[in-house]
């Protein structure tokens, strides 16, 4: 028998997760929860928009520490890294709220999205429809479903739910099967390849260019990991890839939105620094 990658282990623990979460709050309380909550803030839309302007639309991620790299950043404050990152352009958040695996938190979202006026989407790994529920009931905006931890069945099912409370769907695949499956499954606008191989860590910025000319033109591609600099920017941009997801790039940097800045738009950085000083 071989061992299970991390991928694997992350997702036989959602299932526990699930059932231990559902034992201390039933699915009906997180439905009138998320019949409550705060109106969605469009997060499939301003991606799109900022996009066709060909501006970088930016999803920055908000995580302390990930399976293949430990902890990321010792000062965590979720609110305060907000801030930074609106104040650095970005269009969207992504907030991890796995706990075992990437010391997230449900609160960490709350804390973010109260802080701010942008879309956040709950980074999280979505095996069952109570967790879509519990996300909109947080407040968040989007989910992201994973193609290689589900089967077509519970992909629909899973964007079905969502599609019932009021999130959007950013559907993540790695290889050209995976993308073949969410383009049949889901009529998401969004799509991210991840450029990270969840089962080995392994990450190239090829996955985006070798899945590109596959994504039809109606959706949105969004490269996912691994863009570190601004080479990485500009190659995606050389290739009319506008959307992006970073997480370490920025959660390293003592203020992660003008990393953002320095990334994506570095003739505003001069004029920050100046309003800074
Ligand atoms: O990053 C990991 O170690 C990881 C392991 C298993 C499942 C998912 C994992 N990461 C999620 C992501 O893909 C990234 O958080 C996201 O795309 C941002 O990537 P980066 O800019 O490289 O931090």
């Amino acid at each position: 028998m071989s061992v299970p990658t991390v991928l694997e282990r992350i997702i036989a623990r959602k299932f526990q997760e699930v059932a231990e979460r559902s034992a201390r709050v039933s699915l009906g309380e997180l439905e009138r929860l998320a019949k409550v909550a705060d109106a969605p803030r469009g997060f499939a839309n301003a991606l799109i928009e900022q996009a066709r302007r060909k501006q970088p639309a930016v999803i920055a991620e908000i995580k302390k520490a990930s399976p293949s790299k430990g902890v990321i950043r010792e000062n965590f404050v979720p609110a305060e890294i907000a801030v930074s990152y609106e104040k650095g352009g970005a269009t969207c958040l992504s907030v991890l709220t796995d706990v075992d695996y990437f010391q997230g938190a449900d609160i960490y979202l709350q804390q973010a999205r109260a802080a701010v006026s942008l879309p956040v989407i709950r980074k999280d790994f979505m095996v069952d429809p109570y967790q879509i529920v519990e996300a909109r009931a947080l407040g968040a905006d989007c989910v992201l479903l994973i193609v290689s931890a589900l089967d077509d069945v519970k992909m629909a099912e899973l964007a079905a739910t969502a599609k019932d409370v009021g999130l959007d769907v950013l559907v993540e695949v790695h290889d050209g099967d995976e993308l073949e499956r969410a383009l049949k499954t889901l009529d998401t606008p969004l799509v991210g390849v991840n450029n990270r191989n969840l089962h080995t860590f392994e990450v190239s910025l090829e996955t985006t260019l070798d899945l590109l000319p596959r994504i039809p033109r109606d959706r949105l591609a969004i490269t996912e990991s691994g863009i570190l600099n601004r080479a990485d920017v500009e190659l995606m941009e050389i290739n009319e890839v506008y959307s992006f997801l970073v997480g370490e790039a920025f959660m390293r940097a003592e203020q992660p939105g003008l990393e953002l800045q320095r990334l994506f738009f570095p003739e505003q950085v001069k004029k920050t620094v100046q309003q800074l000083d």
